[in-house]
């Protein structure tokens, strides 16, 4: 049904799907997921012919979006992020205008619209303007005019974004109904929606492909473990020594003691392996009974958050390195700026003192100036004075 090889999309120089290839069957639903900035939107909008492919193609049921987009647009039904209403339409008028674009035969546009309607349960609307409604029902008016001419495929971003309880409840369901007939590619944010509607999860990250399994197999890429959560009524020793004889345990984790006499552990062993009966006979060899017995799977939550953690970590790593190389930076600011001020006040003392040795020489230099005024005039005076004496 869809076919996309080697997509890359690069705005400018950023690159925000990195060479992602899938395919999706018939009939299927596919759950997209990522954190933010993923590329989920982007790849969509690649896939629905909304933005080019910067490399690769995106085959939807046999037609290149990019070299026959006509025909491959009358397969995909697709609901953006943000549904694309008008307001001042009426909800009949719009899904006629969708019906119109769509080029759905005018015969059987009426009986169409009122089984979209019916689907979606906007009937009751239908002839409200669109600016009146709440957002879940406008999001509704978005998922019908997808499915409005019935296309092969679905492509639904978000599409419980905004909705209450109830009506995600219902968009579910409508979901789950529609793929009798349809295939669906659906991106959430809500994992738990992923893994209650969704046949498979494409996790990206960074617009490259992480993983693709069905929500219960994808503990299995983390290198997953069963957890066994057990109370336990008896002495820690006994039952210490009673599991140890057990095969398949790889990790033993107990909890504080808050209550005397009650042990409170979880057990670990590998993905594949029951080890629940084992413990039952081991307890009860040694007369330790069992109070309670669960066992803990990783949620999908906690599946998405460790394939994309290394990622994260690398980020947390260069932002401890960054903080570090700043300070480094900071200090060696402080530094320099203290040399500098060291060498300008270094400096002003020096030109200070030099001015004040080309003072003091100018005025030695003055004083010896008057002094030798003084000494010819005093040399003057004398010879008048001779002069006068000998003149007498
Ligand atoms: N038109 C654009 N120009 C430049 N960068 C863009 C453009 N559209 C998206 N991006 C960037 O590409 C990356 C992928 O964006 P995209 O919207 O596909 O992610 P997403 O997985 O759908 O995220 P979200 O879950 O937040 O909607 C982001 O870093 C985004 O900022």
């Amino acid at each position: 049904m869809i076919e996309v090889k080697n997509l890359v999309k690069k705005y400018g120089d950023y690159l925000a799907v990195d060479d992602l290839s899938f395919t999706l069957e018939k009939g299927r639903i596919l759950g997209f997921l990522g954190p933010n900035g993923a590329g989920k939107s982007t790849t969509m909008n690649i896939i629905t012919g909304y933005i080019s492919a910067t490399e690769g193609t995106a085959v939807v049921n046999g037609y290149d979006i990019y070299h026959q987009p006509e025909e491959a647009k009358k397969c995909i039904g697709y609901l953006p992020e943000i549904p694309p209403l008008y307001p001042d339409m009426t909800v009949r008028e719009y899904l006629n205008f969708a019906a119109d674009i769509k080029k759905v035969k005018r015969s059987d546009r009426e009986t169409n619209i009122t089984d979209v309607m019916n689907m979606t349960k906007i009937s009751h609307v239908s002839e409200r303007l669109i600016k009146h409604l709440s957002k879940g029902y406008k999001q509704r008016v978005g998922l019908a005019q997808a499915i409005i001419g019935y296309p092969e495929l679905l492509i639904l971003d978000e599409p419980t974004v905004g909705l209450d309880p109830m009506q995600i409840i219902e968009i579910r369901d409508l979901i789950r109904s529609l793929s009798k007939n349809h295939t669906i590619i659906l991106s959430s944010h809500i994992l738990s929606e992923v893994s209650a509607v969704c046949d498979e999860v494409m996790i990206i990250n960074k617009g490259k492909l992480i993983v693709r399994d069905t929500p219960d197999n994808l503990s299995k890429h983390i290198g997953g473990s069963n957890g066994l959560h057990l109370q336990v009524k008896g002495e820690k020793e006994v039952i210490q020594k009673a599991l140890s004889s057990i095969e398949g345990i790889t990790q033993i984790e107990y909890e504080p003691n808050e209550q005397e006499g009650i042990i409170k552990l979880t057990l670990y062993s590998g993905e594949e392996t029951d080890i629940r009966e084992s413990v039952f006979f081991a307890l009860s060899d040694v007369r330790c009974p069992i109070l309670d017995m669960a066992s803990t799977t990783m949620s999908l939550e906690d599946i998405f958050l460790e394939l994309t953690q290394e990622d994260t970590n690398q980020i947390e790593r260069v932002k401890e390195k960054t903080v570090q190389e700043d300070k480094v930076h900071e200090e060696a600011e402080v530094h320099e700026e203290a040399e500098a001020k060291e060498e300008t006040e270094a400096k002003e003392e020096t030109e200070a003192k030099e001015e004040a040795e080309a003072q003091e020489e100018a005025e030695a230099q003055e004083e010896v100036t008057v002094h030798r005024k003084v000494a010819i005039q005093e040399r003057a005076e004398q010879k008048e004075e001779e002069k006068h004496a000998g003149d007498i």
